[in-house]
């Protein structure tokens, strides 16, 4: 059993807090991803589970024990870096096998343990190998098999496919997805790529400043943000924001910024009265061009076209201020013509202006 709870968890650095009273449980076999902007306190939160940095206030517990005390190798956690930290000098055998041989392992069990963990990782071909002989990718592969060779009830994984190029970073992020599914280790892997993230997360915690801002699902970050923060952080790309003005006329609110007006079911959100104003957010990936009997229409003018390949980012003025969506039928498109698009009333995001909180009644 490896479930992790962390409770009232305090970070301070001199009179500094950067983590305050984060509580937090994850779930044997779960895979979850740290996410959050550059400073949030991912690795810090992450270094404080393995040990490795003290913790000012608080407790973690692994699989039921109190290990807030333990020194990190009485945790039963393996860490993998950004940097790969491999000992030159050594083949990859060696590398892997180093573990191992000091905790004294019999040497017919290490070459058994070693052949598993590297034939996993696709590196039986490369065991005589340096370190400097490898590419990327393949550096990574051995830090990842000689942390797994302990065969740990926890995989820590801090930004580790940072260092690699975009191929690379997806051929890996499938491998260790692959890599869980076998083995079932409960994982938390920090990163700041929410495309990352939202690829190989079963939950997603995404924090700011220290403090989780929303966690779950990828579907449900990415569907219900609960605030204007997260639903601002996730996707590609990214949410176009308007403020608008509301006004109730019996079970339906519209919503209005200059031309646009969006009418939406009232029921479904909270405080939305005559007169109040309000931060609509409108993903591009939720709009396209508008069809016949489409109801919230937005027109404008067509500034550029991006080609994503099977797809299309069309960037539009509308009174003066850019929006963005995106379809299949961009070749259609030329830049300087008149469009409309439009987007499906469950699509539309509303935030307050005050806390950056949905209004959604289902929000998370
Ligand atoms: N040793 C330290 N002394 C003082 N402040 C620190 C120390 N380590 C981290 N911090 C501060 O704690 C905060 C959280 O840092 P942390 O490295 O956990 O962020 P992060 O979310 O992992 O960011 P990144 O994605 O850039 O690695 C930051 O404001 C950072 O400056």
């Amino acid at each position: 059993m490896a479930n992790i709870k962390c409770t009232r968890i305090r970070k301070s650095y001199g009179g500094h807090t950067v983590i305050s009273d984060l509580n937090l449980d994850i779930s044997d076999h779960e895979f979850v991803v740290f996410l959050g902007p550059s400073g949030c306190g991912k690795s810090t939160m992450l270094r404080m589970i393995a040990g490795l940095e003290e913790i000012s206030d608080g407790t973690v517990s692994i699989g039921g024990r109190d290990v807030t005390h333990l020194p990190p190798g009485e945790r039963g956690v393996a860490m993998v870096f950004q940097s790969y930290a491999l000992y030159p000098h050594m083949s990859v055998y060696d590398n892997i096998a180093f573990g191992l041989r000091r905790q004294k392992v019999p040497a017919e069990e290490i070459r058994r343990r070693v052949d598993q963990v590297s034939n996993l990782l696709g590196l039986g071909q490369l065991l005589e190998r340096k370190p400097k002989n490898l590419s990327g990718g393949q550096q990574q592969r051995v830090a990842m098999a000689r942390a797994m060779i302990k065969t740990p009830k926890l995989f820590l994984f801090d930004e580790p496919l940072s260092n690699l190029d975009a191929k690379l970073r997806e051929k890996l992020r499938t491998e260790i997805r692959r890599m869980h599914l076998e083995l079932k280790t409960t994982t938390i892997f920090v990163t700041h790529d929410q495309l990352e993230a939202m690829t190989i997360a079963d939950r997603i915690v995404l924090m700011r400043a220290g403090a989780i801002e929303q966690q779950g699902t990828p579907s449900e970050i990415f569907d219900r943000p609960a605030t204007r923060f997260v639903a601002d952080f996730i996707g590609s790309p990214a949410m176009n924001f308007r403020e608008c003005s509301v006004h109730v006329e019996g079970d339906r609110a519209e919503l209005v910024s200059g031309s646009i007006r969006l009418k939406v079911p009232a029921k479904d959100y909270r405080d939305l009265v005559s007169g109040a104003r309000v931060e609509v957010g409108l993903r591009p990936s939720k709009m396209d061009i508008a069809a016949e009997g489409d109801v919230n229409i937005i027109s404008g003018t067509v500034v550029l076209i991006e080609n994503m390949g099977s797809e299309g980012q069309v960037i539009v003025d509308v009174d003066g201020r850019e929006m963005s969506f995106v379809t299949k039928a961009f070749r259609t498109i030329e830049a300087g013509q008149r469009i409309n698009f439009s987007i499906d009333p469950d699509n539309i995001h509303i935030f307050s202006r005050d806390d950056g909180r949905s209004l959604l009644h289902a929000a998370a």
